[in-house]
């Protein structure tokens, strides 16, 4: 009898696992730009709270991950760190844009070569058949050493207007800034969630198998 119980048990907790798995919607978000302008440190302050003491130059891809609450759902963002540098990411770069939901473009403000090199960027966004309706937005790291800034912000707005993009200018050293680190995400996470453009984790009951799958995308209406 009390086996009997038992088997009653795991069948419904079973069955709830799979509910919650359904419903966990996971946002898969790429960070891409020069090495050194600060993509490690925006995604560790976005998801870790805080800037790091030290970092080196990320080796192929770290994953970083932070739960977001958006209109009472519970909404995962997976932010991909890129490499910067050529040789740590040409191995990589088919995986980066595998099944992306929304790009951001890092430059440097004080450094006008990283801004220049976001055409390449683009290029190669362009080129691994990202659909033109993933969301893409630029953000102009750094902007705490005001005395070293080499890209002015109406040249950064007119290359973002001509590209679709929204600007972001910020730093992910100033905690002040922090906020507006958030609204990046924020404001992507936000826009496919209106989208619908989501990867669902579709439990195929078959074998017992969970497999992902991308649901196809569905106008935005989101007003960011
Ligand atoms: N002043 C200032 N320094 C920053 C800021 N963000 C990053 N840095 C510094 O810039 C350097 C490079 O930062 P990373 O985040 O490692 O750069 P990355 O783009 O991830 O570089 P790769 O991994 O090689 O592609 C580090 O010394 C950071 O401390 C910022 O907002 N302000
Ligand atoms: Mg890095």
């Amino acid at each position: 009898m009390p086996q009997k119980v038992l088997i009653h048990h795991n069948v419904s907790t079973r069955s709830l696992l799979d509910q919650l798995s359904i419903q966990t919607r996971i946002f898969k978000i790429i960070v891409i730009g020069d090495s050194n302008v600060g993509k490690t440190c925006l995604t560790f302050r976005f998801t870790g709270g805080s800037f790091p003491d030290k970092t080196e130059a990320t080796i192929g891809v770290d994953f970083r991950e932070k739960a977001v609450e958006i209109e009472g759902e519970t909404i995962k963002v997976q932010v991909w760190d890129t490499a910067g540098q050529e040789r740590f990411r040409k191995s990589m770069v088919e995986h980066y844009y595998r099944n992306v939901h929304a790009v951001v473009f890092v430059y440097d403000v004080t450094k006008m070569a990283s801004f220049r090199n976001l055409q390449t960027w683009i290029e190669e966004c362009n080129g691994h058949r990202v659909s033109a309706s993933v969301p893409r937005v630029l953000v102009g790291n750094k902007c705490d050493l005001v005395d070293q800034i080499q890209v002015p912000s109406n040249t950064a707005l007119k290359f973002a207007d001509a590209h679709n993009m929204l600007l972001f200018e910020t730093s992910a050293k100033d905690p002040r800034e922090s906020q507006n680190v958030d609204s990046i995400f924020m404001a992507l996470a936000c826009r496919l969630k209106a989208q619908k453009s989501l990867l669902y984790r579709d439990v195929q009951r078959e074998n017992g198998k969970v497999q992902l799958t991308q649901e196809t995308e569905t106008k935005s209406n989101c007003p960011c």
